[in-house]
């Protein structure tokens, strides 16, 4: 069991295991963002005064709105470039400065909602390259949470823990690498792997597959396991909570007689009557439980589809956690969030979907990064209160000493005891009058529940550090079809704007508790769904005055001309150039843009529309899970990087009216110019409507050229003609009479 009652010193002249440097480029971006404020300046200038004069005032009013909203979010994003720094650790020094035994212990959650999307075989390599972690086996413990009540689940988990008795040996004697099962054994070296492991691997793999594909345990899939929780009256919405040990380190051992790890299934008490608070009820109830058992200093949470890819991913967070300069104000050491699979030119844009990858180092510049909900390492005390000058570096003797919940400091270990408090924490009633949810513990109140806690700690004062090594050391799965990935943002953008408009605003709260610049970050996220006003506005009202051959935009190729440009050029070139020199190619920044676009008139817009719906009454959204389950042909499709529509989704409907609008405004606009002339009026009105154009050419194909699942389903295709043509007809009259 993790030690937490001494506190190890650091030797004397402690081995340095992290430094941080400034990015060489922050003097270019100050100077960069001297000169385009000015520019912005000139261009609110610009707009005060034509906008009088303006013959289309409407348009031109609602054009310079969105400028304004561009302007706004750029000051804001300022506080991520101002100065950026980069951090790095050491972790083979580690040993050398903390005897391996003194090393805090380690608690892993990982959470599960669902057998359906989340394959319980993706759990089980989740859970088995934890296990591997080069890690002191007696001091980890992993802990998954089934919000989805599943007998299948813990079927699958029994099995894991009966294969880990083979496998952490394995890897441990190999000194693997690769410690997931599913991908050592299809990487080269899985070839070596001895018969009897792969076959041990693959029995497990059909009889946890079977078992899913049914639905329910038979007595003689496994006859020493009780499933008698699950009474004819269970649901997944209604049953008692269940926590099974599955691994005991003081008992259990593997193979070769060496320690397992901890292992715990944990489902909590559901109740129709009761909110549950989605992910952070899952892992509040997760943090109590292990508080009752291992109790150890050190947390680290995973979502279930991902697994970690190195083994020394912990030593790598304890760098920072055990460094006594920065522990007290520790609160989490964030690794990106990177992805298996990921297409080459990732058309979704699914790496830089989060302010913090695209910005790691501007975020270890201010209090550190956002949270991410998963590759996390936390401090526990941070999730019991601020931070506190008496605490020691990680070892949180005190932490529930804060807390009026009960729990002794000390861990139990698999006690009876424990086992019944265990029970107590995870029922509905639990949190009832206590500050889990709001003061403590993962916060509740919105689906973004790791943003939103994330925030509350740097409120709070406590800190954070971004770590990016070379070598990523969690990989996740990623939606990979089109309706997925704008779902997934939607569900983001509805819980961002929730703290938005919630008394913790971050413009005010954030600015005035965290730091200004902290609350700018912060404000960026939240009011993410803002880009639907400019970007809607942009990719519609330029477009139909071009078809009509009405210059919106300075006329002439005089000074304002290229206030224009250089406002449009010069933002792209920055995002370019930190793109390519974050690792990235044009290629994947020419589909970063792009899907900039789109998610600008789908998720935002739809999920700006259905957060207001809300305020006004109407049902609120819950957390619907990503799907992890990947069709074959669907994967095909992602591989060779073809956009992938196939379902009818409103979003398709939005996109397919934006494309058509453009390509047939450029058209119409671009004869219309040729016949009438005054290209240096419609110059820029023709490249915008050009540039979307091109943009849009995966959505021309999906509608009319191909044919295979993955198309524009044909109603959605007629819906936006239809539409389109509507569009154009209301054009007509507002614009020629
Ligand atoms: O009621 C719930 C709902 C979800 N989950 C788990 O939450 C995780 C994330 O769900 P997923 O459907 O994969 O959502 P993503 O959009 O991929 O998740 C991102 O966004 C979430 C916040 O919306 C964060 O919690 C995640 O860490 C982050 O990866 C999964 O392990 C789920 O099993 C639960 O445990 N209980
Ligand atoms: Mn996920």
């Amino acid at each position: 069991m993790a030690d937490t009652g001494s506190t190890p010193e650091l030797r004397q002249s402690p081995a340095v295991l992290n430094s941080f440097r400034v990015d060489s480029g922050v003097h270019l971006n100050r100077a960069h963002a001297a000169v385009y404020s000015c520019a912005i300046l000139s261009l609110v200038y610009h707009h005060a005064l034509s906008l009088r004069r303006s013959p289309t005032f409407l348009i031109s009013l609602a054009l310079a709105l969105s400028d304004l909203v561009f302007a706004f979010m750029w000051v804001l994003s300022q506080a991520l470039r101002w100065r950026p720094v980069r951090g790095q650790e050491f972790p083979e020094r580690l040993a050398e400065a903390v005897d391996r035994k003194d090393w805090p212990g380690l608690d892993v959650f990982v959470c599960t909602a669902d057998p359906h999307k989340e394959p319980p075989m993706g759990v089980v390599n989740n859970v088995l390259s934890t296990m591997a972690l080069d890690y002191p086996a007696g001091k980890l413990s992993v802990y998954v949470s089934d919000d989805g009540g599943a007998q299948v689940t813990l079927f699958a988990l029994v099995e894991a823990a009966r294969f880990a008795g083979s496998w952490l040996p394995f890897c441990r004697e190999r000194g693997l690498v690769d410690r997931c099962p599913a991908i050592y054994l299809r990487s080269d070296g899985g070839s070596s792997c001895p018969e009897g492991i792969k076959m041990m691997y693959q029995t497990m793999k059909e009889k946890v597959e079977n078992v899913a594909e049914r639905g329910w345990v038979r007595d003689e899939d496994m006859p020493d396991q009780a499933f008698g929780e699950w009474t004819p009256g269970f649901t997944r919405q209604e049953h008692p909570s269940i926590i099974q040990v599955l691994l005991d380190s003081s008992k259990d051992v593997d193979v070769t007689g060496h320690v397992l790890p901890n292992l715990v299934y944990v489902s909590r008490e559901k109740n129709k009557a009761y909110r549950h608070n989605f992910k952070a009820g899952a892992l509040n109830a997760l943090v109590r439980v292990s508080g009752a058992m291992s109790n150890a200093p050190v947390i680290l949470t995973l979502d279930c589809d991902m697994y970690c890819n190195d083994p020394r991913a912990a030593q790598r967070a304890l760098c920072y956690m055990l460094d006594p300069a920065l522990a007290p104000r520790l609160a989490y050491v964030q690794f990106p969030q990177r992805f298996q699979g990921l297409d080459e030119n990732d058309i979704y844009a699914n790496e830089h979907k989060r302010l913090s990858q695209v910005h790691p180092t501007g975020m270890n510049g201010l209090r550190g990064p956002m949270y991410l909900g998963t590759g996390c390492f936390f401090a526990r005390r941070s999730l019991y209160g601020r931070p506190s000058s008496q605490c020691s570096p990680v070892y949180p003797n005190d932490a529930n000493e804060h807390v009026d919940d009960g729990l002794t400091a000390e861990g139990l270990a698999f006690s009876e005891t424990a086992l019944k408090r265990a029970r107590q924490v995870t029922s509905c009633t639990f949190e009832h009058g206590t500050k889990w949810g709001s003061k403590i513990g993962f916060r509740y109140g919105t689906i973004v529940e790791d943003f939103y806690t994330g925030y509350h700690l740097h409120c709070e004062g406590w800190k954070s550090i971004f770590c990016h090594p070379q070598r990523p050391a969690f990989l996740g799965e990623m939606p990979v079809n089109l309706d997925d990935v704008l779902g997934q943002v939607k569900r983001w953008c509805i819980g961002f704007l929730e703290v938005a408009f919630s008394k913790y605003c971050p413009l005010t709260y954030g600015t005035r508790k965290a730091s200004f610049p902290m609350g700018m970050c912060y404000s960026i996220i939240s009011f993410w769904g803002m880009w639907c006003f400019p970007i809607s506005a942009y990719s519609i009202l330029p477009q139909m005055a071009l078809a009509h051959h009405i210059p919106l935009f300075p006329k002439g190729f005089g000074p304002w001309f290229w206030l224009y440009a250089y406002l449009f050029l010069a933002a792209n070139a920055q995002d370019l150039v930190e793109f390519l020199v974050a690792g990235g190619t044009l290629r994947r920044w020419w589909n970063d843009q792009r899907m900039w676009m789109i998610r600008g008139v789908t998720t935002h817009l739809f999920g700006v529309v259905e957060f207001s719906l809300k305020q006004m009454g109407l049902p609120a959204v819950g957390f619907n899970l990503t799907s992890k389950v990947m069709e074959a042909e669907q994967s095909m499709r992602y591989k060779r990087g073809v956009f992938d529509f196939g379902v009818e989704s409103p979003f398709f409907v939005s996109l397919g009216v934006v494309g058509l609008v453009n390509s047939s405004c450029f058209l119409v606009g671009l004869a219309r110019t040729l016949r009438q002339g005054g290209v240096e009026d419609m110059f820029l009105q023709l490249f915008l409507s050009g540039f979307i154009t091109i943009n849009c050419w995966p959505i021309y194909e999906a509608m009319f050229l191909r044919s295979d699942s993955g198309r524009m389903p044909r109603r959605v295709s007629a819906i936006s003609v239809l539409l389109t043509g509507a569009l154009h007809i209301a054009a007509y009259f507002l614009l020629e009479t």
